[in-house]
Formats: structure tokens, sequence, C-alpha cells
């Protein structure tokens, strides 16, 4: 029997991923967004319904197409730095929407969810690597948002037998090797897209001297002083949301799990920056501007927990790799804007 699996938001970055991983695995693909954020050709080929998590009625339509045996959802604007200067539309689309998602599926019987959280929901680190037991207390609202949404399928699993795995990724990163799909945010505020387009400008006979590329504080508590993340390929991503798909489908989730998606290796900004120009072959310079509000000085995840229990294993460990997935892709594209 073919498994029909709904992809919620599944038009952005990680979501158009995971569609192939799926399609990969031999499963049916319908997604639900709003293209807020995502764009339609991203998802070319794969079933998608225009629709708003924050309505009701769209939620209703949406889900009253099939029986869906599985929902993923990646639904959620997600920029840290936006969180702080304008927390409505993030509580409205997060939370909010979430809620509307979740009554939707109880109303059409639907009791299975791989949701998309993230280490942002931890906060300022207590101890590194973090791993699920540390505290969660978000330092920006993005993390409160997602810190919400946690305990509504907490709550949820006790109270209606929604059962749900949270996967709380680190930054996502890279690109489909294949090339079926790229991340492609407009406006692009993630620091690895950014540092990969100021080399293609570089390439393309810009002046090193005029960088666009900015450093968001170098007086963090960190060895170089730039912030720390954890940065895990997209495809390692995809994989572990299978495999947090299959757990819920076999009955061995019982209630709300949570697992973190990182690779336990932490780069700062100075670091990444260095992969990059290791990885073009450019001369990558920077300037250094304040702080950006709500950003933790470091991020690095235990992924042992997601290794033990859902035999996850990703492949993708090292910052040079993973940049190459993206470089490879830019050059194909003749450098232009990464698509
Ligand atoms: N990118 C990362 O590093 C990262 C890390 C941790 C967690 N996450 C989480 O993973 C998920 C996907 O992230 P991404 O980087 O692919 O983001 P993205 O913005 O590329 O994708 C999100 C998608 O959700 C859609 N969407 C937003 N609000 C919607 C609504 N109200 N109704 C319907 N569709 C809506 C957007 O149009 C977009 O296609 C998010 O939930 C994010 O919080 C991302
Ligand atoms: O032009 C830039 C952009 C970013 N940064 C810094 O680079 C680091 C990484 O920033 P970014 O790539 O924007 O990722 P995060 O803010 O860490 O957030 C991403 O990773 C989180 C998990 O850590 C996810 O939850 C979010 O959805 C996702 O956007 C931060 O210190 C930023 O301040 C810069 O210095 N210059």
């Amino acid at each position: 029997m073919t498994l029909s699996v709904l992809v919620v938001g599944g038009a952005g970055y990680i979501g158009s991923h995971m569609c192939h991983a799926l399609a990969d695995a031999g499963m049916r693909v319908t997604v639900l967004d709003n293209l807020s954020r995502g764009h339609a050709d991203a998802v070319a080929g794969f079933t998608l319904l225009e629709a708003d998590i924050r309505s009701e009625a769209d939620v209703r339509r949406c889900l009253s197409i099939e029986r869906f045996d599985l929902v993923m959802h990646f639904a959620a604007l997600a920029y840290v730095g936006e969180s702080v200067s304008d927390p409505r539309p993030y509580y409205e689309n997060n939370v909010a929407g979430t809620l509307c998602l979740l009554r939707g599926m109880l109303e059409a019987g639907l009791r299975r969810m791989v949701f998309s959280s993230t280490c942002a929901t931890y906060g300022a680190p207590v101890a590194l690597p973090m791993d699920e037991a540390h505290p969660q207390v978000p330092v920006n609202p993005y993390g409160w948002t997602k810190l919400s949404a946690e305990q509504a399928l907490r709550d949820y699993a006790v109270a209606y037998g929604l059962e749900s795995i949270s996967l709380r990724y680190f930054n996502a990163a890279g690109c489909d090797p294949d090339g079926r799909a790229t991340e492609r945010h407009e406006p692009e505020t993630h620091l690895l897209p950014l540092i990969l387009r100021e080399a293609a400008r570089l390439q393309a006979g810009g002046d090193p001297e005029e960088t666009a590329l900015v450093v968001f504080g170098d007086d963090f508590p960190t060895p170089d002083g730039t912030c720390i993340r954890d940065y895990v390929h997209v495809s390692d991503l995809c994989r572990a949301h299978l495999l947090a798909g299959r757990r819920l489908l076999a009955g061995q989730v019982d209630g709300a799990e949570a697992y973190n998606l990182g690779n336990g290796q932490g780069y700062s900004i100075l670091q990444a920056i260095a992969s990059a120009r290791r990885v073009t072959g450019q001369d990558i310079r920077y300037r250094v501007a304040p702080r950006r509000a709500g950003d933790p000085a470091a991020l690095i995840g235990d992924g042992a927990l997601a290794r033990r229990v859902l035999d996850w294993e990703p492949e993708w460990t090292g910052l040079d790799e993973i940049l190459s997935t993206v470089w490879a892709r830019m050059k194909c594209d003749g450098l232009g804007v990464s698509r």
C-alpha cells in the first residue's frame, strides 16, 4: 500500500527537499503551502494545495481531500532576527497556525505528526553540546513560538492521543546533491548562503573591498568572538524525518517525542567563512557590525538520542562538504543568486 504524506510548508527550503525524499521512498506526496516564503516551482511535479494553516476552512478543505497517513509540519516563519523586530506574525503563523492545523487533524481523525522544531527552543546554552534534557528557555520570540507548539503537542498527546515527533534541528544547510532542490529564501538572511553569494560576486569580478558580507558581532564569549552554530545537511534532516515517520507509522511512539538533529560540531562565523574560502577559492572578506538581537553565542547539538532511537546517522558532517553541495549547484546555475 502506498503511504500518503501531507507536507505542510512543503514549498520551502527543507520541505521541498522532503518531498523528493518521500517520493524516493515510494510515498505519495501532497504539499500544503501558502507560498508566503515558498515557491510553487520548488514542488513542480507534486500536488500543491495553496492554503494557509491559519485558516480553519483551508485546513479542513485540505484534510478532506484524502486520508493522509502522516502529516509533516514544516510551515512557519523562521528568521530569528525578524522574530525579535516583528513577533506578531511569528505567534500567528507558528502558534495559532499550528493549533489550527492540529484542530483540523483531530477533526479529521489524523493523529500522527512529525514537527519541525529547533534548537532555538533551548536558548542560551548551560552546557555544550546540548542534549534533549537541556532546559528550554528561548532567548527570542521565534524560539518561544516553537516551544509553545512543542508544548501543545505534549498536551494533545496526553488528552487526545495525538502522536508526534518533534525534531529539533540545529542549523539546516546544504542542498540536494542531485540538484533537484535548493535553498531559496528571499530575502536571504542565513549566514551560509550569504557567504556563498559573496564568493559568487567575487568570482564574477566583484571588488573584495566592497564586500556585502556582514558579521553580526565579534564580541561573543567564544574563542574568536563570533557565534558558533552546528550545521546539519538538509538531506540528513530529511532522512531523520523518514525514520521518524516510520516510527510513528509502526505505532512505536507513545505520546510526544523530541530528538535533536545536530552533528555535535560547532563552527564559528569566521570558521564558516574560512571553509567557504577553501571550497570556492575566493578571498571572501567581511565587515563586522553590532550583534543581531536574539542570537545565542553558541548552539551545538548532541544527536546521540536520534542515533540510538531513530537509527539516524548523518552522512554530511564536515562544513566544507556541506558548502560544496551548494557551491556546485550555484556553479551549474551560472553563479547567479542561488536558485
Ligand atoms: N532553516 C533552518 O535552519 C531551520 C532550523 C531549525 C528549524 N527549522 C524549521 O524548519 C521549518 C522549515 O524551515 P525552512 O528553512 O525550510 O523555512 P522556509 O521559509 O523555507 O519554509 C517554510 C514554508 O512554510 C510556508 N508557510 C509559512 N507560513 C505558512 C502558513 N501560515 N500556511 C501555509 N504555509 C506557510 C512558507 O511559504 C514556506 O514555504 C520551519 O518550521 C523552521 O522553523 C528551520
Ligand atoms: O548576514 C549574516 C547572517 C547571519 N549572521 C550570523 O550567523 C549566525 C547564524 O545565523 P543564521 O544563518 O541566520 O541562522 P540562525 O539565526 O542560527 O537561525 C537558523 O537556525 C536556527 C537553529 O539554530 C533555526 O531555528 C532558524 O529557523 C534558522 O533561521 C548568527 O549568529 C547570525 O547573527 C551574520 O553574522 N551575518
